[in-house]
């Protein structure tokens, strides 16, 4: 299998993979211990490139020399109508803390389970946490001209976050102008696939937020705050921004409403109860739910398993501000163009 200097052959590896993973081959490259593949993904479902994925993988690793497996795919270049670019929503707070990456995370899949195809960019630069959120830490994104290609996560989400490109637990202490440059590349990347990008803010009116507004105008902003005052408060400067930048609200979410307790299964609301709704009311935005505080919202999300790909009163929750930001797409489609 080996040539003299230890790097596996390429006909040999090439048979090692599924049938339609050979069938759908657009390039393999080996260099040390790495392989690098080229998968043309027309007609796959994200679930099924997934399963794709995992498999071509599990295959390649059973070759001993091989420690490292580097998988993208790419739209069918020739597959008819070229794909408008996806539209963006943009995900964001006034304040961290309040789970905006969680809720990015799981809009995001109960998109794609609604049947979008949706890609995820983890624009919080310095404190990235859709890799682990997906299920995706550890896996290395490949360029492809010069682009990078986004990683596919169990979930049929792709996903592209700093947290890819960095080690772990590596500080990123950059000045703006580079932070821009880093968003820049993660959604320039190859998202022609998609056609919702959700985009996962940093907290706050800063660098990135700026060049979003400059560069790459979200189709709609969604908002999310803890019903506490403070945390509203921060939502309405969040909101602001957005509508002075010309970013249409989509709505504001509330987050860890209600908590039910695991023992006794009494509800009580530890930040507080409806304030969102009235802020919502007040500030003239829709209001698209809440989402309770629930143990097993963090657990799950800890563990790269995300609850709106589950089943249960989690996944309902998620699946209801799916639908409704759904919605809000499909009634403004086309509008970014007019
Ligand atoms: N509804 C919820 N129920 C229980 N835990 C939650 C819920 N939403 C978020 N969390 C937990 O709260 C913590 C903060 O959430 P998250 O990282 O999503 O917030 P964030 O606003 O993106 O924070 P940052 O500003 O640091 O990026 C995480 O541990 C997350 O699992």
């Amino acid at each position: 299998m080996s040539t003299p200097d230890s790097t596996p052959d390429t006909e040999a590896l090439r048979a090692l993979l599924p049938a339609q993973a050979r069938e759908r081959l657009q390039s393999l490259r080996c260099a040390e211990a790495t392989v690098t593949l080229i998968l043309e993904a027309s007609g796959l479902s994200a679930r099924d490139r997934a399963a794709l994925e995992i498999a071509a993988r599990k295959a390649l690793l059973r070759e001993e020399d091989i420690a490292e497996v580097r998988i993208a795919f790419m739209a069918d270049k020739d597959a008819g109508a070229v794909k408008a670019a996806p539209r963006i929503l943009a995900v964001g707070s006034g304040k961290g803390g309040v789970g905006k990456s969680t809720l990015s995370t799981n809009l995001a899949v109960a998109l794609a389970r609604q049947g979008l195809k949706v890609g995820l960019v983890d624009a919080d630069i310095y404190g990235p946490s859709q890799a682990r959120l997906l299920g995706t830490e550890g896996i290395k994104p490949v360029a492809h001209d010069k682009r990078l290609v986004p990683v596919a996560s169990p979930w049929g989400v792709p996903v592209l976050s700093m947290a890819h490109l960095s080690e772990p637990g590596q500080a990123i202490a950059w000045r703006g102008p580079m932070a821009a440059g880093a968003l820049t590349q993660l959604l320039e990347a190859h998202w022609e696939d998609a056609d919702v990008l959700v985009v996962d803010l940093p907290p706050g009116t800063g660098d990135v937020q700026l060049t979003m507004l400059q560069k790459f105008k979200p189709a709609g902003a969604v908002i999310v705050s803890t019903p506490q005052d403070l945390a509203l408060i921060d939502a309405t400067r969040a909101i602001e921004l957005f509508t002075k930048g010309g970013v249409p609200i989509v709505g504001l979410v509330e987050n860890m409403a209600g908590y039910i307790c695991p023992h006794c299964g009494e509800e009580s609301d530890p930040f507080g109860c409806g304030g969102a709704q009235a802020s919502a009311q007040e500030l003239g935005v829709p209001f698209l739910g809440r989402i309770p505080l629930d143990i097993a919202i963090r657990t799950q999300s800890d563990a790269g398993t995300p609850p709106a790909a589950g089943e249960g009163k989690q996944a309902e929750a998620f699946a209801a501000l799916g639908q409704q930001v759904a919605a809000w797409l499909d009634s403004t489609a086309g509008a970014e163009s007019n």
